[in-house]
C-alpha cells in the first residue's frame, strides 16, 4: 500500500524580506492499494510535481509521512521500487548514450556478462514495442513516442512496484497518446504495477486511472472512481469534464 499522510510542504519565497514561507501542499492524506492507478488532477501550480516528488523520496514533507507498505519511500530499501516517467522525455534521456546505455543505466552491473545485459535490453524493448535494433540508436534518432517508450522502458528495468506519470503523455500527439496510454495498460495488467498519473488530462486520466484526485491549493479537493466522475463536484472536474464532453 502507497500512503500519503497528513503531508504539508512549503517553500521559502524569494522576495524582499527573507524567510516568507509559501505553503504548496496542506494535509495531503491518500492511500492506494498495491497495482491500483490513480491520477492526480489539478490546476497549474496547485502542487501536483511537489507531490510526485515526495512520491519519489526526492523531497521530505515538511509534516507526515509518505510509505510503501510502511517503509518511508526515501529509504534505501525501496531502491528502484518507485520509478518515475517525466513530460520532458527528451531530456531524461542522456543526450550520449545509445538506447541500451540508457535503459541499462539504473541498473546497471559492471560484473553482469554482456549477454546477459544485451538479452534484458532485448526483453525491455519488447515489452515497450519497440525491435531490438533501437538499442544501439541515440535520442535524438527517435519520435516522441518512441523516446518515451524508452523512458518506459528504462522505469520497468528497475522492477518497480509504482510509477509515477509526471504530465506523461501530454506533449504526444492524440493517436500517439492513446498507444503509449495502452501500453501502460497493458504493462500495469502483465506486472501489476500501480501508478500515480499526474496529469491535466482527465480524458487520459479517466482512461488509465481506477480513482482521480482533484487538487487545488495544495488540497485534495475530491477523490472520486472514473466509473462516477460524471457526478465530480469540484468546480475544476466539472470545468474539465465540460471540456471533453
Ligand atoms: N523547488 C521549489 N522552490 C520554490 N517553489 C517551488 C519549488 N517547486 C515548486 N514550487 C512552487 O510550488 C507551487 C506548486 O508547484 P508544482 O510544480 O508542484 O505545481 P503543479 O500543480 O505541478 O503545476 P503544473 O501543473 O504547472 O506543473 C508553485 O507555486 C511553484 O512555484
Amino acid at each position: 500500500m502507497l500512503m500519503v499522510d497528513g503531508v504539508d510542504k512549503s517553500y521559502r519565497k524569494r522576495g524582499w524580506f527573507l524567510g516568507e514561507l509559501h505553503p504548496v501542499l496542506r494535509g495531503v492524506s491518500f492511500a492506494c492499494e498495491a497495482g491500483s492507478s490513480l491520477g492526480i488532477i489539478g490546476e497549474s501550480g496547485s502542487g501536483k510535481s511537489t507531490l510526485g516528488r515526495l512520491l519519489l523520496g526526492l523531497e521530505k514533507p515538511d509534516r507526515g509521512k509518505v510509505e510503501l507498505d510502511g517503509i518511508p519511500v526515501a529509504d534505501r530499501r525501496l531502491r528502484g521500487g518507485i520509478s518515475a516517467v517525466f513530460q520532458d522525455y527528451a531530456s531524461s534521456i542522456n543526450p550520449f548514450f545509445t538506447v541500451e546505455e540508457a535503459i541499462l543505466e539504473p541498473v546497471w552491473r559492471a560484473k553482469q556478462p554482456r549477454r546477459e545485459q544485451r538479452r534484458k535490453v532485448d526483453e525491455l524493448l519488447r515489452q515497450v514495442g519497440l525491435p531490438s535494433s533501437y538499442g544501439t540508436k541515440f535520442p535524438h534518432e527517435l519520435s516522441g513516442g518512441e523516446a518515451q517508450r524508452v523512458c518506459i522502458a528504462r522505469a520497468i528495468a528497475t522492477e518497480p512496484r509504482w510509477i509515477v506519470f509526471d504530465e506523461a503523455v501530454n506533449a504526444l500527439d492524440a493517436s500517439v497518446q492513446l498507444q503509449v496510454l495502452d501500453l501502460l495498460k497493458a504493462l500495469r495488467v502483465g506486472r501489476g504495477i500501480g501508478y500515480i498519473f499526474i496529469t491535466h488530462d482527465i480524458q487520459a486520466a479517466a482512461y488509465l486511472c481506477d480513482d482521480l484526485v482533484i487538487f487545488k491549493a495544495g488540497r485534495i479537493e475530491e477523490r472520486i472512481s472514473v466509473g462516477r466522475l460524471a457526478h465530480a463536484q469540484s468546480d475544476y472536474a466539472k470545468k474539465l469534464l465540460r471540456m471533453v464532453i
